[in-house]
């Protein structure tokens, strides 16, 4: 399916139409099936949106929205590296979400200490949990990416963003700080009705144009990553100049 590309003037105009998108698949979601499943992302583009949520989120019903992340970085509970901690403070603590509905990575210092690899396992059984026993389709899941195209903690040409089988894997030795994370795969990003990646800057142009010219996964992790029903750039004119 041909992604959709959107350019906007600005950060914010960007995050504005974001957001109001937001509201509309989710309460449409919800409408159709009673509770919404949407996988948050860190970066600042993807926190703007949820501080434009926690302002503003029209009928969107938190009660009947499973959340879940794309990745988090392993660290402990109290770190403001935490893509959670960030998403709490942004939205969670404005918004009456169910907490049993709040689906946040282990940190480091939680129930399996510094087990990483039993955290990333047991994130992905609160996959097929949440699922009735499959794997979900999450009706949105929410991308940030980086300059060399990584999306959640999917780095160019690691086992990680190579993997095929396992939803959820641990990251020992990621390129950007900290090393430490826990992210989906590329599978499991794959299965979601919709992706949507929220890109803003120059540097952010070479990684936007190649997934947009069908470059390979291993290099550019983005070009890896579709919606079954619609993908959508989210771009401001910086990261749109080379396409
Ligand atoms: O885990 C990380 O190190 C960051 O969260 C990273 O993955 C971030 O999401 C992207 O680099 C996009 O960031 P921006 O939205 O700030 O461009």
């Amino acid at each position: 399916m041909i992604p959709e590309t959107l350019v906007f003037d600005d950060k914010s105009d960007l995050v504005a139409t974001a957001s109001s998108r937001f509201v509309d698949l989710v309460t449409k979601a919800q409408a159709d099936h009673g509770v919404a499943s949407v996988v948050l992302t860190g970066g600042s583009n993807g926190i703007a949106i949820l501080r434009a949520l926690a302002a503003d989120s029209g009928d969107v019903d938190w009660s009947r929205i499973e959340l879940f992340w794309g990745d988090d970085r392993f660290v402990p509970a109290d770190d403001p590296e935490r893509n959670y901690g960030q998403a709490r403070e942004a939205l969670l603590d404005h918004v009456p979400v169910d907490p049993a509905r709040v689906h946040a990575m282990a940190p480091s210092d939680g129930e399996f200490g510094d087990d990483i690899e039993a955290a990333a396992a047991s994130y992905a059984s609160v996959l097929t949990r949440t699922s009735a026993g499959r794997v979900p389709h999450f009706d949105l899941h929410l991308l940030g990416m980086g300059g060399e195209g990584h999306i959640n903690s999917l780095f160019p040409h690691t086992a990680a963003t190579a993997e095929t089988e396992k939803t959820v894997v641990a990251v020992e030795d990621s390129p950007k700080p900290p090393p430490r994370r826990i992210t989906l795969t590329l599978p499991v990003v794959n299965r979601s009705k919709a992706v949507w990646f929220l890109v803003a800057g120059e540097d952010k142009a070479e990684a936007v144009a190649a997934a947009h010219t069908g470059a390979h996964a291993a290099d550019w992790p983005c070009a890896g990553a579709h919606g079954t029903d619609e993908t959508v750039w989210f771009l401001d004119r910086p990261a749109a100049s080379r396409l």
